[in-house]
Order: structure tokens, then C-alpha cells, then sequence
């Protein structure tokens, strides 16, 4: 690391350890303050206040994400350099929604290739509304080939769209068990999006379907009912995938930023084109804040700057997304891959170990629910967990109660959060109720409130499929500020492969009759009770 970063770093975490690093209430006293944190790029705007961020904070953050080089590393991504050294692949996402001639890798024009396959998935989809033969599509595939496609369907599709989609990513049968009773096979179109191709999950319940396919239409109409998304093209064509039916993508598109790809055709489907183009739109609009904005002004590097300052300066080891919006269920699910699989990581790019702590753990779930479940640790647990509330500001639905109940739900935990609640409150409370002094003592410790607890407001106007472009968008380059930071690969994912090779190696032994393998004890006396208990 450059002298000059780790002097950066140094500074940063020498403010944290200064008294009163981690409060929030002092700098509220700053009337300006609200106005001075918060910054718009696009149609979100950011609240940044309701976190300890000082001046001199985000000023040594500033010069942190300076020394790290985070805005150079921003451009030799879109430069098409091969950024993902450990895979020595370019980082393209931004192509896929980008306008005509503006990517390349090397001496090809990404671009060309990414408007010809849109185009394709255009005419497709024009062809399947116009028919109307289809009226359900399912879309098998797990991770970044299910995530983000079922995340944005779900946040996007109406009441009236030209199709329903499904999404199949578990090998539990229990998972197409519960899909299939719903399900008319000479009406269900059957998308098969793996980039690789080879996931056992993907492949196993690709088989399952396309026999469930053939058996009900015979061999020959169920390739007509066969889509495949992948970037593996040989093996689409060995499944017996029509070639006009494949829609494909290169290798410098990572799983978890692949829903702006052929991987998205089933939010085209279900939602039509218009909707899919105007969620790359959306994500456009981004990118051109992120490729243009100044670092002071940069939102995608000012959230990742917010993180480090949480999980490097507070110890603060995890985040909560909470939507105020039930179409945005699958949001957080969607960020936990998209961040944690892209963070994750304890080496730095030359292979090192990284010296601080890196991606936190980001869980979440909508609000109101949230604060029904797991919002008690947020606000009395023993560390602080920040959370990023998704306000939107006006619903699609003519229920104006719910939508102010909503609304005022979200800005009363972030509120919650900041001010706390001290024991003169408290008390005050509890002898308005008239209790007895020895009760309110002994039940003040535990209705206190620490309060100082961060937290990120993200306000949307609307939620449509251009403000959710801009808000995935917002958090892929948040996510790519982080990885330049820590100096980490937030590009690959070598992590999920041991689990992939043990349970290849475990199948056989689970078969009736099989003969063990060498484990360790735990996993040898499990396999044998699990043997047992289905009579094998
Ligand atoms: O699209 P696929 O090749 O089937 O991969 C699906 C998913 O599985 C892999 O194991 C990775 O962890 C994910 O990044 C990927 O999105």
C-alpha cells in the first residue's frame, strides 16, 4: 500500500478513537447539517446526516478514497481493463445499458454485441406478447441469474402486464413442487439463465423441467417452450435449445451485475420491453453520475465512504436495508449477493491479507415488517447496526392511509434511532401512567433507548422501472468504490467453490447401498443417520 494510503487510513481510524466518535445527536445541533449531507444524483436523494459523517470525517475519507485511487480504478473499469485480475476479465456491466460505441475491451466494441442481443430480446419478446400463446414464463436459475431478474419483476410488475413470471432457483423439489400445480405446460414458457451453464442446481432443475415439458407436449414442441441465457453457447445447444431461442452475454459480466443482460429477459416478459429498457435507463442515468461526478459529490463513493467510516473506523460488522416498500421484498436478498459475495473477501487484490475488516454482513427485510422482527437489537442490541431505509415518496396505489402510515413508520426508526431515549424521558412517561417509584426503577434500564445510531435515508419519488435502474445502479458502484478502497476483487467469488466440490464428492455417498467416503466424524455420523432415517 502507498505511504500516502496508509497515512489515510491512519487518519481515519485515528478519528474514530476519538471521544465521541460515534455520536450523532452534537452534530444535529448544526442547523445546515441536513441540507449539507444530503446529495441528489438523479431522482435519489441520499441522507447522509443521521450518521456521525463530521466535516472532518468525510474530509479524511475524501482524501482516503484519493489516496486509494478509487476514481482511477473507476476508469480503467470502464476502460474495459481487466480489473478482475484473479478471473482476468474486464468489469462491463455499465455496457450492457450503455449507449452504442461506449465500452470496449481491448479492440472490441462491447457495445456492438450488447445492442445486437437487446435487439433480439426485443423482436423475441414482441413476437411472444403478439402471439399470446404464453402466459407464464419461469426463469430457472439461482444467485445473480435469479436474484436481481425476480427482485426487479417483483418491485415492477402490474396488475395487466403480458405475463406472470416464476422463478425456480432451489434443487429442493419442494421449490417446483409447489410451482407446478399452477402451471400449463403448453402455455408456460421455460427460461433456463445460467452464465456458466454448469451450475448443478440450474442444470438439475433444467432437466426436471424440460421432461416435465417433453412428457406433457413431446420432444419436438418442447423446444419451442426452451429459452436459454448463458454465455456458454455450446452447452445451450447440446440442451436442445433452439439457436434462435438463446440469448447471450460474454464472460466480463459477473452473475451478480447480470440482470441488465439477456439474464433480465424475464423481467421483459413478464413486465414487456418498455419496462426493461426504461429499467437500463434508470441504471444509465447512474453510471453517468458515477463516471462524471466529482469525489465530493459522487454518491456511490460517498455511501462506500459512509460504510468504511461504520465497519473500518466504528466496528460496526453488519448493515440493514430496509425498503418501505413491500415491492421491494427481494431488494435486500438481491444486495446480500451483490455486496457480500462481492466483499467478502480477506486478501487483497496482490494477495495479501487485507489489514482491516471488509464487507459486513447486510441483511434486511421491508419495512413495516422489519420493525416486527428483528428492529429490537437495532435500537437496544449491544452494537450498532446502520441501516439504509428506502423511502418512496408516492405509491401506485389510491390508498393514501396506508401510504402516510408507511412513511411516517420509516422516518420514526431512523428518527428513533438518532435521538434514543434517555431516563428523564423515561421517567416521565412511566409516572404519567402513575406507577409506583420502586417499579419504574426497575423497569427504566430496559426501556432506554442508547440512541446515536446510524442510519442512511434513500428517498425516491416513485417507484417505477427507471427509479430502480438508478437504485441497483446506486448500490453496483457503491460496491465497486468498497472493493477499491480495501483493495479487494469485489469481482470474483472463489469462495463458493469448496462447498460446490464437497457436495459433488458427497452425492454418491448419499445413494442407497453407497460406500462412505473419508470426513470428519460430524459429517460421517450424519450421513449415516440421515441414511437411516430414509431406510437407505
Ligand atoms: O449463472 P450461473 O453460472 O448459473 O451462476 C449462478 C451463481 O452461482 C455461482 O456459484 C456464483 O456464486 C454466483 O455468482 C452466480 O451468480
Amino acid at each position: 500500500m502507498a505511504h500516502s494510503a496508509e497515512a489515510a487510513w491512519e487518519r481515519v481510524t485515528g478519528l474514530a478513537r476519538e471521544a465521541g466518535a460515534s455520536a450523532i445527536r452534537p452534530l444535529m445541533a448544526d442547523p445546515s447539517r441536513a441540507a449539507r449531507f444530503t446529495r441528489r444524483a438523479g431522482d435519489i436523494l441520499v441522507d447522509l446526516s443521521k450518521t456521525s459523517l463530521s466535516d472532518t470525517v468525510l474530509e479524511a475519507l475524501l482524501e482516503l478514497a484519493r489516496a486509494q485511487g478509487v476514481l482511477a480504478a473507476r476508469d480503467a473499469m470502464a476502460r474495459g481493463e481487466a480489473i478482475n485480475a484473479t478471473e482476468g476479465r474486464a468489469v462491463l456491466h455499465m455496457a450492457l445499458r450503455g449507449p452504442r460505441g461506449a465500452f470496449r475491451t481491448g479492440q472490441e466494441d462491447a457495445s456492438a454485441e450488447v445492442h445486437e442481443t437487446l435487439e433480439a430480446m426485443r423482436a423475441f419478446c414482441a413476437r411472444v406478447h403478439a402471439r399470446g400463446r404464453f402466459t407464464d414464463v419461469v426463469n430457472i436459475g439461482i444467485g445473480g441469474s435469479d436474484l436481481g431478474p425476480q427482485m426487479a419483476a417483483r418491485a415492477l410488475w402490474r396488475h395487466g402486464m403480458p405475463m406472470r413470471a416464476h422463478y425456480l432457483s432451489n434443487v429442493d423439489g419442494h421449490a417446483w413442487e409447489a410451482m407446478r400445480h399452477g402451471l400449463d405446460p403448453a402455455r408456460t414458457l421455460v427460461l433456463v439463465a445460467s452464465k456458466t451453464f454448469t451450475t448443478a442446481e440450474t442444470m438439475a432443475n433444467a432437466h426436471l423441467l424440460r421432461d416435465w415439458l417433453r412428457g406433457a407436449l413431446g420432444e419436438a414442441e418442447a423446444g419451442a417452450h426452451l429459452v436459454a441465457l448463458s454465455t456458454n453457447l455450446k452447452a445451450t445447444r447440446e440442451f436442445g435449445v433452439p439457436e434462435e431461442q438463446v440469448f447471450g452475454f460474454r464472460d466480463w459480466v459477473g452473475g451478480r451485475f447480470s440482470m441488465w443482460s439477456a439474464i433480465g429477459l424475464s423481467i421483459a416478459l413478464a413486465c414487456g420491453w418498455d419496462v426493461f429498457a426504461a429499467l437500463l435507463a434508470g441504471a444509465r442515468r447512474m453510471d453517468e453520475h458515477f463516471l462524471s461526478a466529482p469525489e465530493a459529490e459522487n454518491l456511490p463513493l460517498l455511501m462506500a465512504l459512509a460504510e468504511v467510516w461504520h465497519v473500518d473506523g466504528l466496528g460496526y460488522g453488519s448493515r440493514a436495508v430496509l425498503p418501505y416498500d413491500e415491492r421491494l421484498a427481494r431488494f435486500p436478498a438481491h444486495l446480500q449477493q451483490v455486496e457480500m459475495e462481492s466483499l467478502g473477501k480477506r486478501v487483497t487484490l496482490g494477495g495479501l491479507p487485507v489489514p482491516r475488516a471488509t464487507g459486513p454482513v447486510v441483511f434486511g427485510e421491508p419495512g413495516t415488517n422489519a420493525q416486527h422482527s428483528f428492529m429490537q437489537l437495532l435500537h437496544q442490541g449491544t452494537t450498532p447496526v446502520p441501516a439504509d431505509i428506502v423511502l418512496v415518496a408516492r405509491p401506485d396505489h389510491g390508498f393514501e392511509e396506508n401510504h402516510r402510515e408507511l412513511l411516517a413508520n420509516g422516518l420514526a426508526q431512523a428518527e428513533a434511532l438518532l435521538r434514543g431515549r434517555d431516563a428523564t424521558e423515561v421517567r416521565a412517561e412511566m409516572e404519567a401512567k402513575g406507577m409506583a417509584p420502586e417499579a419504574i426503577e426497575a423497569l427504566l434500564p430496559h426501556r432506554l433507548f442508547p440512541g446515536d445510531r446510524p442510519s442512511t435515508t434513500l428517498l425516491l419519488p416513485h417507484l417505477d422501472a427507471n427509479t430502480l435502474g438508478q437504485l441497483v445502479a446506486l448500490y453496483e458502484h457503491k460496491v465497486f468504490c468498497l472493493g477499491a478502497l480495501w483493495s479487494v476483487n469485489a469481482f470474483d467469488q472463489w469462495g463458493v467453490e469448496l462447498g460446490k466440490q464437497l457436495a459433488g464428492a458427497l452425492l454418491p455417498e448419499l445413494a442407497p447401498g453407497a460406500k462412505a467416503g473419508a470426513h470428519d466424524p460430524s459429517t460421517t455420523a450424519l450421513i449415516a443417520e440421515i441414511l437411516r432415517l430414509r431406510g437407505g
